[in-house]
């Protein structure tokens, strides 16, 4: 990190310190915003939660010496399992906002998702990283004609895929957006877009959230399985859908031709107490069958989340908040300083668990701690402590 920055005096080490110093510099309606998530947030916690209740088994005495952390996604080479979550208005956060994200992620060979309600638009962010590997987020307006421009602006910019995401065919309740009147700072745009005069899209302020009222005006909520075949069939470009959740989801979707699914409760933000998504992973892996790739977000926040999600069947997994503190803390070096985190705390914690290769992963090295039964019972007037790690064939 350079001096000059609000970083020379203190060096955060992890997520959660990103956060806190990007709270601090953040305007309160952004930084509200950013964090929150829908109603009373027991997702929220829930999404982090979940991962703690899953525990890592490593085995020992593996020569490790020659760690390999890369993978491919879709064909693309990555430099380890991770992707770049779409999340809205960057440029909130930094200047820079998207371009800065698309120059770091190009810098740590990870593929980065641009957000269709980006504040730079779909070329300009193609053009700061131009041989990159990008996918481009969709939103499927009422108008059907704006969404299809999208798409073709996208595919024409050289983006990979299209992730539609189906999680929000309504915006959730976000009560810090209500009681802040959130909307998009004056000076910012929705840069894809243009009103009816030709002038970049604005967001309205109002009695209440901004977003949620933006929203009601023109995302589709008519939005069903029979559009996937529309998307299809305006578009070369692989489809992912991101949102899904259950196994039954995950085997229509397959039915339906998709190339990937990303296993997203949206960062908690749609529907308060559904479940974390660590917990539905392998519900959707199951309902993948082995025929297209499965990749999961919320909640993530460090390296031994990504080991536990690739147990459970991810191939890569998404990354949203991160790297907004990332880019709020300091911009393009902020986010390279945050995939460099997350990569190095995933190769550590990989080689601690006895893994030389994102392949040599394997599902019996988490347990969740419900399976676990280290608690006292009575056998024969006797207590004995046991442990379901006794029948386990490797321990
Ligand atoms: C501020 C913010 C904006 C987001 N904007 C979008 C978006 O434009 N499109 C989308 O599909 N998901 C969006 N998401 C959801 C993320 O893509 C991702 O699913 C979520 O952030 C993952 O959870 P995490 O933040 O705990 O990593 C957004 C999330 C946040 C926090
Ligand atoms: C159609 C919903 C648009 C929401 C835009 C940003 C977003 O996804 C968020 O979570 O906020």
């Amino acid at each position: 990190m350079s001096k000059n920055n609000s970083l020379a005096h203190f060096e955060p080490v992890n997520l959660y310190e990103f956060e806190a110093l990007a709270k601090l510099k953040l305007p309160k309606m952004v930084y509200d915003y950013y964090c929150s998530g829908a109603d009373d947030q027991y997702t929220l916690q829930d999404n982090i939660e979940a991962f703690k209740r899953l525990r890592l088994i490593p085995r020992v005495l593996i020569d490790i010496s020659a760690q390999d952390i890369s993978t491919t996604i879709l064909g693309v080479p990555s430099s380890f399992p991770l992707i770049i979550a779409p999340t809205a208005m960057q440029r909130m956060a930094h200047h820079e906002g998207e371009c800065a994200t698309a120059r770091a992620a190009a810098k740590n060979g990870v593929i980065m998702t641009l957000s269709s309600w980006s504040t730079t638009n779909i070329e300009d962010v193609a053009k700061a990283a131009p041989r990159a590997p990008r996918w481009f987020q969709l939103y499927v307006y009422k108008d059907r004609d704006v969404t299809a421009k999208l798409v073709r602006r996208a595919e024409k910019a050289g983006y990979l895929a299209i992730a539609l995401t189906v999680d929000t065919p309504r915006l959730g309740r976000r009560e810090a957006d209500i009681h802040n009147k959130f909307s998009l700072p004056s000076h910012l745009t929705m840069a894809n877009f243009t009103n009816d005069d030709g002038e970049k899209s604005h967001m309205e302020k109002g009695s209440g959230s901004g977003l949620a009222a933006y929203v009601a005006s023109l995302i589709d909520r008519s939005l069903s399985w029979k559009d996937i075949a529309w998307l299809k069939s305006i578009t070369r470009l692989p489809i992912l859908v991101k949102g899904i959740v259950t196994r039954a989801d995950a085997e229509i979707a397959v039915r339906n031709g998709v190339a990937g699914i990303i296993v997203s409760n949206h960062g908690a933000r749609q529907l308060d107490t559904s479940l974390a998504t660590i917990d539905c992973l392998e519900e959707v892996v199951a309902g993948a069958q082995g025929k297209v790739p499965v990749f999961v977000d919320s909640g993530i926040r460090r390296g031994t989340d990504i080991v536990k999600s690739l147990a459970l069947g991810a191939q890569a997994v998404q990354i949203g908040r991160g790297v907004l503190w990332g880019l709020a803390v300091g911009g393009e070096e902020g986010v390279d300083r945050v995939l460099k985190l997350l990569r190095d705390e995933f190769e550590l914690a990989l080689g601690l668990c006895g893994c030389r290769t994102v392949k040599d992963i394997r599902r019996d090295m988490v347990v969740r701690t419900s399976e676990l039964s280290f608690g006292l019972t009575q056998s024969n007037g006797h207590l004995h402590g046991m442990s379901n790690y006794s029948n386990h064939s490797r321990l």
